[in-house]
């Protein structure tokens, strides 16, 4: 490992645009995105949101080049996340939370939260595993900085506890602490209020506040939970059926007829049932 892989030589991030340019994702016929064009300003709250199955995951895929895009650009400032593989979208700055917490339950929070950091690393695990002096002083580091970030997230009293023994809440936190390992500076919410009861959600709207402000870090959320949406987010991106329909602060984008019509949509010979919906 080199000297450029310790955790003081990490590259300065300045927190720059998230861009989405036209971006197409399909899976054989179904175009699961349609040219989806919106920015993630730095430093904001930004929520992606439209009924089920209208392209959220395939978007929050293609930024983090689980999917290929057919078309489009996704661009984080001057730098070209397009045709990139996860873990290269990683390490340029995107952070990614999972709608299903998907910890390893029997090990430590402080190894979950390593799996975020060991991206970071240009050796990963190998390098580790050789156990070479320099590697085990950048390892301590990395411990140092994930510990810290648990403390920011105010799990830092459990970093020796099994992940798995934790309660749904603090489980989720270990989720978003091993996203922020990466050092993003665009962290991507996937659902993070699903299973919460409301004092849970309550919680999670603080921390995400806290995110911001304490990292100061852009924020893209995709979330189910319209009251978590509306109270949080600084603009509101819709879908409908992989077509981008509506952008704009949230007061103005609950009242679009579009969305509207995209979440209370009716047909003429069916009122009251959903347009189509899988
Ligand atoms: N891997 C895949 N293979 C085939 N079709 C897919 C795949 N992923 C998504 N789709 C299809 O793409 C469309 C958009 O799905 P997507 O999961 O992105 O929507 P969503 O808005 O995230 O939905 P939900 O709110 O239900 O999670 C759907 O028609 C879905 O069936």
């Amino acid at each position: 490992m080199s000297a450029a892989e310790t955790v003081d030589n990490l590259p300065e991030r300045n927190v720059q645009p998230l861009e989405i340019d036209g971006v197409t994702v399909g899976f054989g016929g179904i175009t699961a995105l349609d040219e989806v064009s919106f920015t993630v300003q730095p430093r904001t709250i930004h929520a992606l949101i439209g009924p089920n199955g209208a392209g959220k995951s395939s978007c929050f895929n293609a930024i983090t080049g689980v999917y290929p895009v057919r078309s489009g650009r996704v661009r984080l400032g001057d730098t070209e996340l397009t045709g990139k593989s996860a873990h290269q979208v990683a390490r340029l700055g995107i952070g990614r939370a999972f709608q299903n917490i998907a910890l390893v339950g029997e090990s430590s929070v402080l190894d979950n939260v390593m799996l975020g950091r060991y991206s970071l690393t240009r050796g990963g695990f190998l390098s580790y595993g050789l156990r070479a002096p320099w590697t085990m002083r950048a390892e301590r580091r990395h411990q140092d900085r994930a510990a810290e970030i648990c403390d920011f997230l105010g799990i830092g009293s459990r970093l020796h506890q099994r992940a798995g023994s934790l309660p749904y809440g603090d489980q989720k936190r270990v989720d978003i602490a091993r996203a922020l390992a990466v050092e993003p500076t665009v962290l991507l919410l996937d659902e993070p209020a699903a299973g919460m009861n409301s004092a849970e959600t309550a919680e999670l709207a603080e921390l995400i506040q806290q995110i911001r402000h304490g990292l100061g870090i852009s924020i893209l959320l995709v979330e189910h939970d319209m009251g978590l949406v509306m109270g949080l987010a600084d603009r509101v991106t819709v879908l409908d059926f992989g077509k981008h329909i509506a952008d704009g602060p949230p007061e103005q984008v609950q009242r679009d007829p579009e969305v509207v019509r995209a979440y209370l949509g009716t047909t003429a010979d069916n009122p009251g049932e959903k347009e189509g919906r899988p």
